[in-house]
């Protein structure tokens, strides 16, 4: 049995509820997810020739995600899946825009399901790391860390994650600085080189 978030009343204790993700393809059939397409995510990849000829094929679905809607409380946790489909833009590995949380601070659990990747992460003082997604694997983002999935497999990145409601999403950074490292394929494996665009 499945129920839904109780939206209203925010300050107010949710009252219990649960919820289906499948364990094959990450989805929900009791709640939309929220589709990022390629067009979303202009000037994020590297290389903007490969981004805009592939743009021109098709408006590929680079990634989805359940978002339930828990109220952006003090004391509630959001939680949902994420699934980062299997894709290149030139040598880049599909990925999220990724962000820091509004309130900088706050951390966020992501335990893999499916396929295989990396979660790509920095800090303002500029401290890096990434760190690999298999099924079963668990990866900490601590607070102050931006984070970005990105998958590097052949088959769908299905991530379960979960981080304080009221943390907020900054992808304002992101978008104009990016990221310090990009992953990208070099002899058939992943590798994070320095990005050519960071600011
Ligand atoms: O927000 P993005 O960087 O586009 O990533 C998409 C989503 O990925 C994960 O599921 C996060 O927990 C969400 O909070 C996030 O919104
Ligand atoms: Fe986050």
């Amino acid at each position: 049995m499945t129920t839904q978030a109780n939206n209203g009343n925010a300050g107010h204790p949710l009252a219990p509820f649960s919820h289906y993700f499948s364990l094959n393809n990450g989805l929900s059939d009791t709640a939309p997810s929220l589709k990022r397409y390629l067009s979303k995510m202009a000037g994020m990849y590297a290389d903007d020739a490969a981004f805009r000829e592939r743009l021109q094929r098709e408006d590929t679905l680079v990634y989805e995600f359940h978002e339930l809607g828990v109220p952006e409380a003090a004391g509630n946790l959001a939680f949902g899946t994420s699934i980062v489909y299997p894709g290149k833009i030139g040598d880049e590995y599909f990925m999220t825009k990724g962000h820091f949380h509004t309130i900088l601070d706050t951390s966020e659990v992501y335990y893999c399901i499916g396929g295989k990747g990396l979660m790509l992460m920095e800090n303002p003082e500029g401290e890096w790391d990434v760190r690999e997604f298999s099924p079963g694997t668990a990866v900490y983002v601590p607070g102050r860390y931006a984070h970005r999935s990105i998958n590097t497999g052949h088959e769908p990145l299905i991530t379960f994650y979960v981080f304080r409601a009221d943390a907020g999403h900054d992808y304002g950074t992101i978008e104009t600085k990016g990221f310090r490292k990009i992953v990208v394929e070099q002899d058939g494996r992943p590798a994070a080189i320095d990005n050519p665009k960071w600011k």
